[in-house]
């Protein structure tokens, strides 16, 4: 048990984006709280192997190093970014706390917007989601596969390699790269990654002095968006990888979703929008899953598996 005077340890990836993220929830608990906040450095499978990162598809590879942490007690918490986490249920883990939602919007990083961009312009992105959506944007652009951390994407935009390449907002801000942002997509251009902005807090489930500690800095309405959007990704069995945009919202009391599946090409794309009462996310994204999938999402999901990824 923690008391007053033992700082909490806050278990976190060891990249400039993880270590700035968890200092802000660090600074956040300890003002709500009292308690001081530890960073403690955990290297991950994906912070480790990119080849890894391909082959395995990546989801899951920055989290569960840390939940190991969790579970052998090396930390009291850990601090992901919620996007990065897969939908099912982890054991013996509880999601304690998702604090105010960060901008959940994708940005073009480059020399101008996308449109201005020269035909057949070279733009990079590892994502489905954002490839598919990219296309419907600007059919003729050359849609570019990279990996790596957001420094090292931009670099090859600074190089020349790359004329453009598409990145979290948040993630940007997080690293100080605002001011290498073109164009921010609204999300009637491109829908957001389920999650997308949003940082997550685990800790172990009988821990439930913790889970109570950190519940100082949940956002209620941050959680049920991104529960919403969580709910439409796992209805569709897709993983973090798949080409599913989602994004939702409070609007006049009411939770609002979005959602898209688009075919890899982006010539088709099925979007539907619902609202339904905040306290009940997981009935709207559920709702609007089905109504996804009864317009032949799985079939447009579907195609993909057959492209090489
Ligand atoms: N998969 C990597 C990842 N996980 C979270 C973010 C950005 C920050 C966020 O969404 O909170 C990024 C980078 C990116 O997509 O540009």
């Amino acid at each position: 048990m923690s008391t007053a005077r033992e700082p909490l340890r806050l278990g976190t990836r060891k990249s400039l984006m993880a270590m700035t993220q968890s200092g802000l929830v660090a600074d956040a608990l300890s003002q709500r709280t009292g308690h001081m906040v530890e960073l403690v450095g955990v290297t991950t499978q994906g912070d480790v192997s990119k080849a890894l990162l391909a082959q395995i598809g990546g989801t899951g590879v920055f989290v569960n190093a840390l939940r190991d942490r969790l579970l052998s007690g090396e930390v009291d918490f850990a601090v992901h970014s919620l996007k990065d986490l897969p939908t099912g249920p982890a054991e013996g883990i509880a999601l304690a706390a998702i604090p105010v939602r960060d901008d959940p919007r994708d940005a073009l990083c480059g020399p101008c917007k996308l449109a201005d961009l020269p035909r057949g312009a070279r733009v990079g992105t590892g994502s489905p989601r954002r490839v598919a959506q990219l296309r419907a944007l600007r059919s003729d652009i050359e849609v570019v596969p990279i990996r790596g951390n957001a420094d090292t994407r931009l670099r090859k935009v600074a190089d020349g390699e790359l004329d453009a390449v598409v990145l979290a907002y948040a993630g940007l801000k997080r690293i100080g790269r605002l001011a290498d942002v073109a164009e921010v997509f609204d999300p009637d251009q491109m829908l957001p990654a389920p999650g997308q902005g949003a940082l997550a807090l685990e800790c172990r489930a009988d821990r439930a002095d913790l889970v109570e500690l950190l519940a100082a800095v949940d956002d209620p309405a941050s959680r049920a968006a991104v529960t919403a959007e969580r709910t439409v990704l796992a209805v569709l069995e897709a993983g973090c990888s798949a080409p599913v945009g989602t994004y939702a919202a409070e609007v006049e009391q009411k939770l609002r979703l979005t959602a898209n599946v688009v075919g890899v090409d982006g010539a088709r794309q099925i979007r539907l929008s619902a609202s339904g009462h905040p306290d009940w996310p997981d009935e709207l994204g559920r709702e609007l899953a089905r109504r996804l999938l009864d317009q032949g999402a799985d079939q447009l999901m579907g195609e993909l598996d057959d492209e090489p990824r």
